[in-house]
């Protein structure tokens, strides 16, 4: 399984490091073999010696040039990072990323053989509007991108689900996974209020590969407890 934390725009670079130190830790000590990426802020970004996957929240499709405040490849070539957050909601609903940028950020990166974690969900006004209306709405979130790329990971995180403590019922997760996987075979993780108290449930739903936790992931040790739970299950 894969268990993913998005640090968002939270924890300095000493507390990302320190941060990183007790994950890595927890995860020895509990021998964890599952696949953990851990996405901290582009100033927390740095070279990492572990298990822990580092990728990037975010980065321009460019390796450098006049894009004044953001990221190139060659700001995380320095780290060795190789694996990168694409189309998050809150890139695209509060910093206003359109799908054809976020369609030529994933062509960049994927040149460049990066791992993308490609991230689709519906807003609760298109959840209300009906199954039909909410899958179309997610269909074009897919547009332009090859689903053919071998590091290709989907992330179905439903917009109203994220940072509210609310969550489709697990019967609508395995749903939504069982239409997203016939659409794209890739490993697809679930975000939106993962906590330790609802992970082992989600984590056992079929067709379920993973999850990407946000404000739950802030805490190392309920982190680390995710990524027993996935331990746990995957036997
Ligand atoms: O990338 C992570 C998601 O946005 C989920 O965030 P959350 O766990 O705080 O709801």
């Amino acid at each position: 399984m894969i268990i993913a934390a998005n640090l968002k725009t939270n924890l300095t670079r000493a507390q990302t490091l320190e941060y990183l130190k007790n994950l890595e830790s927890c995860l020895n000590e509990n021998s964890i073999t599952q696949e953990v990426m851990v996405f901290p802020s582009p100033t927390s970004l740095n070279a990492h010696d572990g298990k822990i996957i580092i990728g990037t929240q975010n980065a321009y499709g460019t390796s450098s040039g006049a894009f004044t405040g953001e990221i190139g490849s060659m700001h995380l070539d320095e780290f060795g990072i190789k694996t990168i957050l694409i189309g998050h909601s809150e890139r695209r609903h509060i910093l206003g990323e359109t799908q054809e940028e976020i369609v030529n950020k994933f062509n960049f990166y994927k040149n460049l053989g990066f791992k993308i974690v490609y991230c689709v969900g519906e807003p609760l006004e298109v959840r209300e509007a009906g199954f039909e209306y909410m899958m179309e709405y997610i269909s074009k979130q897919y547009e332009g991108i090859d689903s053919n790329y071998e590091s290709l990971i989907i992330a179905y995180e439903p917009v109203w689900a994220i940072g509210t403590g609310l969550t489709p019922t697990s019967e609508d997760i395995a749903l939504l996974h069982k239409e997203l996987k016939k659409k794209l075979p890739a490993p697809l993780l679930y975000g939106g209020s993962v906590k330790v108290n609802n992970a082992k449930e989600v984590l056992s739903i079929d067709a379920v590969d993973g999850i990407l936790v946000g404000g739950a992931a802030l805490n190392v040790e309920d982190f680390c407890t995710m990524c027993e739970i996935a331990q746990g299950l995957s036997g």
